[in-house]
């Protein structure tokens, strides 16, 4: 005997679906938990609406502020800052997660570094001098594809691995010194460089997307929990708080240690490779590039490789790892007595990731682009023709002149001042790499405020609005400052959305 039934026999489409007459007892009854799942899953769906329903009633009355900016440029480092000042002890549940990404950080740079010695035979002498030298063969030769929309940035150096022709100074002491100092050294490191791929693994959770190149891996926001996660053996951690009150050493991670006894028995390499007069040379010479966690690191590496190493808050601030997709923190912001939600959305910064942002621009309260004004010498990873601050004032006009963005309160952050400082301090001309800087003087001073000058002229041809742009100057890594900064951002944020909220 049959069921009651869900097919009527007047409508055509329940005839349609109706089982057909030969269904066997079996086959009756896979198709009743094929109904009552399907049931399921439709419930659970009105279910996750109706509560995504409610969610966006509650949050209507949050800030939402947007992280924008190139890759590199120091949007995540902000956040960071953001959640030290608002949410501390989640950077403190964090903290063991960290020590991951700066082994990474540290066992990449030594790649690169050796790497870039094989790629100059592991010696370089004086003669390589003539190279950087302004007048150099590729300075003033058009590439194509470099459109400058206010800049006229010259074309990059050529970094690629070159071969030499025979040196005069291929057999001579020096060099063969050289040469047998960096083979043994490349020799005793190689076990920790073979661990490279396994921690952007580990980071990663396996996947790797075009353009992770020489700055290491893309990371989904959550990753700090799966980093615990997969330590543990891809066992399901519930909540933060769980792997929170860990602290790094109780964290059974065989990987992590691996790779903690290498570095230390290895320190003194390391240090004897950073020391060594030819890395010294290449970077000297401007033929070895390396990026600032990397130096950062690896000036401090008796203290990253030391065994019992857990990172301060300053190694989790200058620690490199690249944002994919867009990455939600909320934030409870206490002003003037009202405690508001903030949800601030850190983006992926890279070329391939932009197209990931628009989604957020719709309800958006306020942006906060970021603009690394020491990048005037670099040209990005995933366009080695588009020089960095012209990339950076290209992103800036779209977003100046975004419609969905009209609304938004616009703040301004010429960021990595500290490193813009160090570079020309050490003498690096900006006019070489901005044909458009022409005699003027080479001082911070002078090079901050006409980068600056750029920026307002991109606001001012794309500001129907009329609205107001808030500038400053920062370095994201230097704690006390940027907490000043975010405060004052946080003011005005909060100026202009009490405004629009008394006007709604
Ligand atoms: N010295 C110095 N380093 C900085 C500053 N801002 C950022 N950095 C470093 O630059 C690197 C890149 O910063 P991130 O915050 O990861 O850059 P991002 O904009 O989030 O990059 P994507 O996620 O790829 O879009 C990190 O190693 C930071 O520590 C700064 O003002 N000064
Ligand atoms: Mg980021």
């Amino acid at each position: 005997m049959r069921t009651p039934s869900i097919y009527s026999q007047d409508d055509p489409l329940s005839e349609a679906l109706k089982p057909p007459e030969s269904e066997t007892e079996s086959e009756r009854r896979a198709r009743l938990e094929q109904e009552a799942e399907a049931k399921r899953v439709s419930e659970q769906i009105d279910e996750e609406l109706r509560l995504e329903r409610e969610d966006m009633k509650k949050k209507k009355g949050d800030v939402k502020l947007l992280l924008l900016g190139q890759a590199e440029s120091g949007k995540s480092t902000l956040q960071r800052q953001f959640q030290l000042m608002y949410k501390p002890h989640t950077l403190e549940q964090e903290r063991a997660s960290w020590r991951t990404v700066i082994y990474f950080n540290v066992v990449r740079s030594i790649k690169h570094i050796l790497s870039t010695l094989e790629s100059w035979d592991d010696y370089i002498d004086d003669s390589d001098m003539a190279f950087d030298s302004p007048t150099s063969k590729y300075m003033g030769a058009s590439r194509s594809g470099t459109s400058s929309p206010v800049l006229m940035p010259l074309p990059p150096e050529d970094n690629s691995a070159h071969s030499r022709s025979a040196s005069p100074f291929q057999g001579t002491a020096p060099a063969t010194a050289s040469r047998s100092t960096i083979a043994s050294l490349r020799r005793r490191l190689s076990p920790l460089i073979s661990a490279d791929t396994a921690l952007a693994d580990r980071l990663s959770g396996g996947i790797t997307v075009s353009g992770s190149g020489k700055g290491g891996v893309f990371v989904r926001s959550g990753w700090q929990a799966r980093t615990i996660e997969n330590a543990l053996g891809r066992r399901r951690v519930r909540n933060s708080s769980e792997y929170g009150v860990k602290k790094a050493e109780e964290i059974q991670d065989a990987l992590v240690q691996d790779v903690s006894h290498m570095l230390d028995a290895s320190k003194d390499d390391i240090r004897e490779l950073w020391a060594h007069p030819t890395v010294k040379g290449l970077i000297a010479k401007r033929r070895l590039k390396l990026d600032e966690w990397s130096e950062f690191f690896l000036r401090h590496i008796t203290r990253v490789a030391a065994s019992d190493y857990i990172p301060s808050t300053d190694d989790i601030l200058h620690a490199r790892i690249q944002t994919m997709g867009v990455a939600e923190h909320v934030f409870d912001v206490n002003i003037h007595g009202k405690s508001v939600s903030w949800h601030l959305f850190d983006v992926g910064g890279a070329r391939g990731q932009r197209h990931t942002w628009v989604p957020y621009f719709d309800d958006a309260n306020a942006i906060i682009f970021v603009a690394p004004v020491s990048a005037f010498d670099q040209y990005l990873e995933e366009d080695p023709r588009t020089n960095r601050i012209d990339d950076s004032l290209q992103l800036f006009t779209q977003i100046c002149s975004s419609p969905l963005l009209k609304n938004a309160h616009l703040v301004l952050f010429l960021n990595k001042t500290d490193l813009l400082r160090t570079k020309l301090d050490n003498g690096l001309k900006v006019k070489k790499y901005i044909t458009s800087f022409g005699e003027r003087n080479n001082d911070y001073e002078t090079v901050v405020q006409y980068f600056r000058a750029h920026f307002l002229q991109v606001h001012r041809r794309n500001n129907e609005n009329r609205r107001v742009l808030y500038t400053h100057f920062t370095s994201v890594v230097d704690t006390k400052a940027t907490q000043r900064i975010i405060g004052n951002v946080r003011d005005s944020i909060f100026r202009g959305y009490l405004q629009s909220a008394a006007l709604v």
